[in-house]
């Protein structure tokens, strides 16, 4: 038996503050509980081992509060890291790597082998919970040969893959079973190649096939930048036609990160978020709290309903 002192029990509302966050988060889990999300962990935001930890919770947590993530995972400043260590040059176009055979050997080994270890490690450190796979496993992503295109011409780019089919069974039988499927964004080719996929492309299609409620994108920035490199204003919400029109000026890694959120809200996802990964448990703060944070892109019949609720 255990006897508080007296006074303690009314001291302790001072707690109260703390009830009330955990209240902010009602109605947030009222929507999303049973839901599935998406997450899209991008290499950048990888850099920082607290982050990662941090990250690893807050996945945990959506697991714990009855949503189903799902994670797809990047790590291009590692495979680059990695390919600088054998003295093999790299180069992307269009925001996608150039990837000759030998650079795909390394991608697969960094991918699967390295950067899916680690987060399925810190995942696990709170549960039997993550299982990790590549889009090869059990067919869940099939790919074309991607071309890349400069000047209104065709660019060959090596084993870089778009998706054209994903077997969602598998991960759904995991997520089915209380998993968190952790997938890295490698793709077999229907004519025998393995394909190298850029990860927010990956993520995009799985969230489009899972009929997820929200694809959430972490990534080294804290949201589209409206003019960038020029001004830091971050574009907090926009509409899938307004996305649109901007994509032909968007660079570099932001390209395809904002591609995927078009194509996942036009194949039904419910939002597409784009997050700072640098800032601890933006993943919950995004998810659980009325502050929104980063950009989130909407469908275009939902741009005003949405934008009351954000
Ligand atoms: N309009 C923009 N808003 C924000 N970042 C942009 C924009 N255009 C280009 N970028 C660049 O895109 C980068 C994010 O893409 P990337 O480096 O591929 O990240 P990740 O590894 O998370 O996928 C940012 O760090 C920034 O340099
Ligand atoms: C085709 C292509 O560019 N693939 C990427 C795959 C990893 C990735 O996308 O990682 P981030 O999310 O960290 O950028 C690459 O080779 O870097």
């Amino acid at each position: 038996m255990q006897i508080a002192p007296k006074g303690e029990q009314a001291r302790n509302n001072t707690a109260l503050p703390k009830a009330m966050t955990l209240i902010e988060a009602l109605p947030w889990l009222e929507r999303f509980h049973g839901k599935t999300v998406v997450i899209k962990f991008g290499g950048n935001a990888m850099v920082d081992e607290d982050l990662k930890a941090a990250f690893a919770q807050d996945v945990v947590f959506l697991r714990y509060a009855g949503l189903h993530p799902v994670v797809v995972h990047g790590g291009g400043p590692q495979i680059s890291a990695q390919l600088d260590r054998l003295g093999l040059e790299t180069s992307f176009t269009n925001g996608l790597r150039v990837t000759t055979p030998e650079t795909m050997d390394v991608v697969r080994m960094v991918l699967a082998g390295q950067v899916q270890r680690e987060l399925v490690g810190l995942l696990n450190e709170h549960g039997p919970f993550a299982v990790g796979l590549t889009g090869e496993d059990a067919h869940t992503m099939t790919a074309v040969k991607r071309y890349a295109v400069v000047d209104g011409e065709q660019v060959d780019i090596g084993l870089v893959g778009d998706i054209v089919n994903i077997e969602a069974g598998a991960v759904k039988a995991l997520i089915a079973d209380g998993r968190i499927p952790v997938i890295s964004s490698i793709a077999r080719g229907a004519d025998g190649h393995v394909y190298n996929i850029n990860a927010d492309t990956a993520a995009s299609a799985l969230a489009a096939a899972l009929g997820a409620e929200m694809l959430v994108v972490l990534t080294d920035v804290e949201g589209l930048y409206a003019d960038w490199p020029n001004s830091d204003d971050v574009i907090s919400q926009l509409s899938a036609s307004e996305l649109e029109k901007m994509l032909p000026d968007l660079a570099s890694g932001m390209l395809p990160k904002m591609e995927g959120c078009l194509r996942a809200v036009r194949s039904g996802v419910g939002t597409a978020r784009v997050l700072d990964g640098r800032v601890q448990h933006s993943l919950l703060l995004e998810i659980f709290t009325d502050e929104g944070i980063g950009t989130m892109v909407v469908p275009d019949d939902e741009a005003s309903v949405l934008g009351g609720l954000a």
